[in-house]
Protein backbone atom coordinates (compact mmCIF):
# COMPACT_ATOMS: atom_id res chain seq x y z
CA UNK A 1 0.00 0.00 0.00
CA UNK A 2 1.38 3.51 -0.92
CA UNK A 3 0.33 5.71 1.72
CA UNK A 4 0.37 9.98 0.99
CA UNK A 5 3.83 11.33 2.39
CA UNK A 6 3.08 13.89 4.99
CA UNK A 7 6.00 16.54 5.70
CA UNK A 8 5.40 17.90 9.87
CA UNK A 9 7.20 20.41 11.61
CA UNK A 10 8.05 19.48 15.15
CA UNK A 11 9.69 21.15 18.31
CA UNK A 12 11.90 20.84 21.13
CA UNK A 13 11.51 23.62 23.53
CA UNK A 14 14.39 23.51 25.85
CA UNK A 15 14.36 25.71 28.82
CA UNK A 16 17.30 26.73 30.40
CA UNK A 17 17.14 23.76 33.12
CA UNK A 18 17.21 21.68 30.58
CA UNK A 19 13.88 20.23 30.52
CA UNK A 20 11.96 19.67 27.27
CA UNK A 21 8.12 20.23 26.96
CA UNK A 22 5.87 17.56 25.70
CA UNK A 23 2.01 18.32 24.90
CA UNK A 24 -0.77 15.38 25.47
CA UNK A 25 -2.85 14.61 22.45
CA UNK A 26 -6.25 16.00 22.50
CA UNK A 27 -9.69 13.97 22.78
CA UNK A 28 -10.53 14.76 19.06
CA UNK A 29 -7.43 14.01 17.05
CA UNK A 30 -5.42 10.37 15.71
CA UNK A 31 -3.56 8.91 18.43
CA UNK A 32 -6.09 11.20 20.96
CA UNK A 33 -4.09 10.99 24.58
CA UNK A 34 -0.88 10.08 22.90
CA UNK A 35 2.61 12.57 23.87
CA UNK A 36 4.19 14.21 21.35
CA UNK A 37 6.07 17.07 20.60
CA UNK A 38 4.38 20.19 19.70
CA UNK A 39 4.21 21.35 16.04
CA UNK A 40 2.38 19.49 13.07
CA UNK A 41 1.91 19.33 9.53
CA UNK A 42 3.76 21.58 6.81
CA UNK A 43 1.31 23.47 4.96
CA UNK A 44 1.63 24.31 1.26
CA UNK A 45 4.26 26.91 0.10
CA UNK A 46 6.06 26.62 4.06
CA UNK A 47 9.15 25.61 4.76
CA UNK A 48 9.33 23.22 7.96
CA UNK A 49 11.01 25.87 10.10
CA UNK A 50 7.95 28.17 8.98
CA UNK A 51 5.22 25.67 9.72
CA UNK A 52 6.94 25.05 13.45
CA UNK A 53 6.65 28.68 14.42
CA UNK A 54 2.89 28.96 12.64
CA UNK A 55 2.22 25.55 14.97
CA UNK A 56 3.86 27.24 17.95
CA UNK A 57 2.17 30.29 18.31
CA UNK A 58 -1.17 28.57 17.48
CA UNK A 59 -0.96 25.57 19.72
CA UNK A 60 1.43 27.24 22.70
CA UNK A 61 0.91 31.26 22.22
CA UNK A 62 4.40 31.50 21.92
CA UNK A 63 6.76 33.31 19.40
CA UNK A 64 9.90 31.44 18.04
CA UNK A 65 13.09 33.58 18.41
CA UNK A 66 15.97 30.68 17.98
CA UNK A 67 15.51 27.04 16.26
CA UNK A 68 17.92 25.21 15.06
CA UNK A 69 17.57 22.00 13.01
CA UNK A 70 18.12 18.97 14.70
CA UNK A 71 16.87 15.68 13.10
CA UNK A 72 14.75 14.13 10.34
CA UNK A 73 13.09 10.95 11.11
CA UNK A 74 10.93 8.71 9.15
CA UNK A 75 7.71 6.85 10.18
CA UNK A 76 4.86 4.88 8.51
CA UNK A 77 1.85 5.00 10.30
CA UNK A 78 -1.76 2.77 8.92
CA UNK A 79 -2.76 6.36 7.94
CA UNK A 80 0.07 8.32 6.49
CA UNK A 81 3.69 7.63 5.98
CA UNK A 82 5.21 10.40 8.06
CA UNK A 83 8.36 12.77 7.63
CA UNK A 84 9.49 14.93 10.76
CA UNK A 85 11.39 17.34 10.98
CA UNK A 86 12.12 18.03 14.45
CA UNK A 87 13.81 21.18 15.71
CA UNK A 88 15.30 22.98 19.31
CA UNK A 89 13.55 25.91 19.81
CA UNK A 90 16.17 27.69 22.68
CA UNK A 91 14.47 31.08 22.53
CA UNK A 92 10.82 32.39 22.29
CA UNK A 93 8.88 34.86 23.72
CA UNK A 94 5.15 34.18 25.92
CA UNK A 95 4.63 31.50 28.41
CA UNK A 96 3.28 28.32 26.76
CA UNK A 97 -0.11 27.53 27.23
CA UNK A 98 -2.32 24.25 26.14
CA UNK A 99 -4.17 26.12 23.60
CA UNK A 100 -4.81 22.18 21.97
CA UNK A 101 -2.99 19.58 23.83
CA UNK A 102 -5.25 18.36 26.83
CA UNK A 103 -1.85 18.71 29.31
CA UNK A 104 1.77 20.24 29.08
CA UNK A 105 4.51 18.80 30.96
CA UNK A 106 8.40 19.84 31.16
CA UNK A 107 10.14 16.92 31.60
CA UNK A 108 13.83 16.32 32.19
CA UNK A 109 15.46 14.08 29.33
CA UNK A 110 16.98 11.10 31.56
CA UNK A 111 13.49 10.64 33.47
CA UNK A 112 11.00 8.03 32.02
CA UNK A 113 9.29 9.43 28.97
CA UNK A 114 5.44 9.92 29.43
CA UNK A 115 3.23 7.08 27.89
CA UNK A 116 1.35 6.59 25.66
CA UNK A 117 4.37 8.25 23.36
CA UNK A 118 3.50 8.71 19.71
CA UNK A 119 5.25 5.51 17.86
CA UNK A 120 7.91 7.56 15.96
CA UNK A 121 9.36 9.47 18.79
CA UNK A 122 11.52 7.03 20.50
CA UNK A 123 14.65 7.68 19.55
CA UNK A 124 14.38 11.58 19.48
CA UNK A 125 13.81 10.67 23.31
CA UNK A 126 16.68 8.80 23.17
CA UNK A 127 18.73 11.10 21.90
CA UNK A 128 17.59 13.53 23.89
CA UNK A 129 18.83 11.47 26.48
CA UNK A 130 23.00 11.73 25.01
CA UNK A 131 24.60 14.11 26.98
CA UNK A 132 26.13 17.52 24.58
CA UNK A 133 29.74 17.02 25.97
CA UNK A 134 31.69 13.72 24.95
CA UNK A 135 35.22 13.11 26.61
CA UNK A 136 37.17 11.46 24.60
CA UNK A 137 40.25 9.41 27.18
CA UNK A 138 43.54 9.37 26.68
CA UNK A 139 45.51 7.86 29.41
CA UNK A 140 47.92 5.73 26.99
CA UNK A 141 49.81 9.45 26.30
CA UNK A 142 48.76 11.04 29.57
CA UNK A 143 49.29 7.98 32.36
CA UNK A 144 46.17 6.14 33.71
CA UNK A 145 46.59 8.67 37.30
CA UNK A 146 46.68 11.95 35.47
CA UNK A 147 43.90 10.78 33.60
CA UNK A 148 41.49 9.72 36.35
CA UNK A 149 42.04 12.64 38.27
CA UNK A 150 41.03 15.13 35.22
CA UNK A 151 37.92 12.46 34.98
CA UNK A 152 36.62 13.21 38.56
CA UNK A 153 37.33 16.96 37.88
CA UNK A 154 35.48 16.63 34.74
CA UNK A 155 32.47 14.57 36.44
CA UNK A 156 32.47 17.33 39.49
CA UNK A 157 32.58 19.91 36.41
CA UNK A 158 29.25 18.04 35.21
CA UNK A 159 30.97 15.45 32.46
CA UNK A 160 28.11 12.91 31.71
CA UNK A 161 29.78 10.73 28.27
CA UNK A 162 32.76 9.70 28.05
CA UNK A 163 34.29 7.50 25.65
CA UNK A 164 37.36 4.97 26.65
CA UNK A 165 39.69 5.00 23.87
CA UNK A 166 42.90 3.61 24.89
CA UNK A 167 44.94 1.50 21.63
CA UNK A 168 48.05 2.35 23.52
CA UNK A 169 47.24 0.25 26.82
CA UNK A 170 47.80 -3.45 26.85
CA UNK A 171 44.53 -5.46 27.01
CA UNK A 172 44.19 -6.24 30.83
CA UNK A 173 45.58 -2.54 31.78
CA UNK A 174 42.71 -1.06 29.54
CA UNK A 175 40.52 -3.40 30.89
CA UNK A 176 41.26 -2.58 34.62
CA UNK A 177 41.43 1.09 33.71
CA UNK A 178 37.79 0.70 31.48
CA UNK A 179 36.21 -0.59 34.96
CA UNK A 180 38.12 2.04 36.96
CA UNK A 181 36.06 4.88 34.10
CA UNK A 182 33.25 3.19 34.41
CA UNK A 183 32.73 2.89 38.08
CA UNK A 184 33.10 6.66 38.49
CA UNK A 185 30.98 7.50 35.60
CA UNK A 186 28.38 5.45 36.59
CA UNK A 187 28.43 7.01 40.21
CA UNK A 188 27.30 10.57 38.65
CA UNK A 189 24.47 8.52 36.44
CA UNK A 190 26.56 9.17 33.06
CA UNK A 191 27.16 6.98 29.90
CA UNK A 192 30.17 5.40 29.17
CA UNK A 193 30.87 3.65 25.53
CA UNK A 194 34.19 1.75 25.05
CA UNK A 195 36.14 2.12 21.88
CA UNK A 196 36.26 -0.61 19.34
CA UNK A 197 35.38 -3.54 21.61
CA UNK A 198 31.67 -4.73 22.23
CA UNK A 199 32.69 -8.13 23.93
CA UNK A 200 35.11 -5.76 26.14
CA UNK A 201 32.04 -3.68 26.67
CA UNK A 202 29.68 -5.84 27.99
CA UNK A 203 32.42 -6.81 30.34
CA UNK A 204 33.44 -3.83 32.20
CA UNK A 205 29.61 -3.23 32.13
CA UNK A 206 29.66 -0.24 30.12
CA UNK A 207 26.74 1.53 28.15
CA UNK A 208 28.14 0.60 24.72
CA UNK A 209 30.65 0.67 22.06
CA UNK A 210 31.85 3.24 19.68
CA UNK A 211 32.90 2.29 16.46
CA UNK A 212 35.73 3.51 14.58
CA UNK A 213 35.04 4.03 10.98
CA UNK A 214 37.24 1.02 10.07
CA UNK A 215 34.62 -1.03 11.87
CA UNK A 216 31.48 0.71 10.38
CA UNK A 217 32.44 -0.19 7.29
CA UNK A 218 32.75 -3.70 7.43
CA UNK A 219 29.91 -4.49 9.97
CA UNK A 220 26.36 -5.73 8.81
CA UNK A 221 24.12 -5.37 11.65
CA UNK A 222 24.12 -3.07 15.25
CA UNK A 223 26.33 -4.96 17.91
CA UNK A 224 24.11 -5.71 20.18
CA UNK A 225 24.93 -2.83 22.94
CA UNK A 226 22.20 -0.58 24.47
CA UNK A 227 24.61 2.21 23.10
CA UNK A 228 26.00 2.76 19.89
CA UNK A 229 28.06 5.08 17.85
CA UNK A 230 30.59 5.91 15.53
CA UNK A 231 33.33 7.84 13.83
CA UNK A 232 32.31 9.36 10.25
CA UNK A 233 34.21 11.70 8.08
CA UNK A 234 32.22 12.10 5.25
CA UNK A 235 28.11 11.56 4.23
CA UNK A 236 28.72 7.85 3.18
CA UNK A 237 29.71 6.91 6.61
CA UNK A 238 26.65 9.00 7.74
CA UNK A 239 24.40 7.40 6.32
CA UNK A 240 26.13 4.22 6.93
CA UNK A 241 25.46 4.88 11.00
CA UNK A 242 21.71 5.81 10.43
CA UNK A 243 21.55 2.11 8.30
CA UNK A 244 22.59 0.42 11.18
CA UNK A 245 20.56 2.20 13.04
CA UNK A 246 23.06 3.54 15.99
CA UNK A 247 22.61 6.23 18.02
CA UNK A 248 25.14 8.60 17.28
CA UNK A 249 27.79 9.38 14.75
CA UNK A 250 30.99 11.59 15.48
CA UNK A 251 31.90 13.90 12.34
CA UNK A 252 35.29 15.47 11.75
CA UNK A 253 37.66 16.94 12.27
CA UNK A 254 35.98 20.41 12.29
CA UNK A 255 38.94 22.20 12.77
CA UNK A 256 43.14 20.63 12.61
CA UNK A 257 44.24 19.53 15.23
CA UNK A 258 47.33 17.63 17.26
CA UNK A 259 46.39 14.42 16.82
CA UNK A 260 45.73 14.76 12.72
CA UNK A 261 48.57 17.21 12.24
CA UNK A 262 48.43 18.21 8.81
CA UNK A 263 44.76 17.38 8.10
CA UNK A 264 42.32 20.00 6.89
CA UNK A 265 38.96 20.51 9.01
CA UNK A 266 36.27 20.26 7.45
CA UNK A 267 34.72 23.57 9.37
CA UNK A 268 31.30 24.83 10.14
CA UNK A 269 29.79 25.03 6.90
CA UNK A 270 30.77 22.20 5.17
CA UNK A 271 29.61 20.12 8.65
CA UNK A 272 26.29 21.77 8.30
CA UNK A 273 25.78 20.61 5.06
CA UNK A 274 26.81 16.99 5.70
CA UNK A 275 24.46 16.21 9.10
CA UNK A 276 21.53 17.83 7.16
CA UNK A 277 18.63 15.20 6.73
CA UNK A 278 19.88 13.07 8.97
CA UNK A 279 18.35 10.56 11.57
CA UNK A 280 20.59 10.55 14.21
CA UNK A 281 22.20 13.18 16.49
CA UNK A 282 25.67 13.92 15.68
CA UNK A 283 28.42 15.49 17.19
CA UNK A 284 31.18 17.60 16.24
CA UNK A 285 34.85 16.17 16.74
CA UNK A 286 38.07 17.99 16.21
CA UNK A 287 40.44 20.62 17.35
CA UNK A 288 37.56 21.51 19.80
CA UNK A 289 36.51 22.69 22.76
CA UNK A 290 33.73 23.19 25.48
CA UNK A 291 33.31 26.82 24.79
CA UNK A 292 32.35 25.77 20.72
CA UNK A 293 29.71 24.20 22.10
CA UNK A 294 26.53 26.80 21.35
CA UNK A 295 28.76 27.73 17.35
CA UNK A 296 28.59 23.95 17.32
CA UNK A 297 25.03 23.60 17.96
CA UNK A 298 24.06 26.38 15.85
CA UNK A 299 25.90 24.74 12.92
CA UNK A 300 23.27 21.38 13.27
CA UNK A 301 25.35 19.56 15.75
CA UNK A 302 23.58 17.92 18.75
CA UNK A 303 27.28 18.45 21.01
CA UNK A 304 30.93 18.56 20.54
CA UNK A 305 33.36 15.65 21.60
CA UNK A 306 36.73 16.36 22.19
CA UNK A 307 39.72 14.58 23.36
CA UNK A 308 42.22 17.35 24.63
CA UNK A 309 39.76 20.11 25.11
CA UNK A 310 37.63 18.18 27.25
CA UNK A 311 40.31 17.49 30.09
CA UNK A 312 41.06 20.98 32.00
CA UNK A 313 44.38 20.72 33.71
N1 LIG B 1 3.15 17.32 16.34
C1 LIG B 1 3.74 16.13 16.34
N2 LIG B 1 3.38 15.19 15.43
C2 LIG B 1 4.01 14.00 15.49
C3 LIG B 1 5.03 13.74 16.45
N3 LIG B 1 5.47 12.46 16.27
C4 LIG B 1 4.75 11.92 15.26
O1 LIG B 1 4.86 10.79 14.84
N4 LIG B 1 3.86 12.86 14.76
C5 LIG B 1 2.93 12.60 13.67
O2 LIG B 1 2.93 13.69 12.76
C6 LIG B 1 1.60 14.00 12.32
C7 LIG B 1 1.25 15.40 12.78
O3 LIG B 1 -0.09 15.58 12.76
P1 LIG B 1 -0.92 16.66 13.59
O4 LIG B 1 -2.29 16.10 13.76
O5 LIG B 1 -0.22 17.07 14.83
O6 LIG B 1 -0.91 17.87 12.57
P2 LIG B 1 -1.67 19.25 12.65
O7 LIG B 1 -1.37 19.90 13.98
O8 LIG B 1 -1.30 20.00 11.41
O9 LIG B 1 -3.20 18.85 12.74
P3 LIG B 1 -4.40 18.64 11.70
O10 LIG B 1 -4.34 17.20 11.31
O11 LIG B 1 -5.57 18.93 12.54
O12 LIG B 1 -4.16 19.58 10.58
C8 LIG B 1 0.71 12.95 12.93
O13 LIG B 1 0.61 11.86 12.03
C9 LIG B 1 1.48 12.49 14.16
O14 LIG B 1 1.17 11.18 14.52
C10 LIG B 1 5.37 14.72 17.39
O15 LIG B 1 6.21 14.55 18.28
N5 LIG B 1 4.70 15.91 17.29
Amino acid sequence: MTRKRVEVAAGVLLRADGRYLLGQRGPDTVYAGYWEFPGGKVEAGETPAQALCRELDEELGIRVTHLRPWMLREHLYEHAHVRLHFFEVSAWEGEPHGKVHSVLDWVLPEQATREPMLPANGPILKALRLPRLMAITHAGEQGIDAQLAALDRALADGLRLVQVREPALDSSLRERFAREVVARVHGCGGLVLLNGDPDLARTVGADGVHLPARMLAILNERPDCPWVGASCHDRGELERAATLGLDYALLGPVAPTASHPGQAGLGWTRFTELVAGLPLPVLALGGLQPENMEKARDAGAHGIAAIRGAWSV
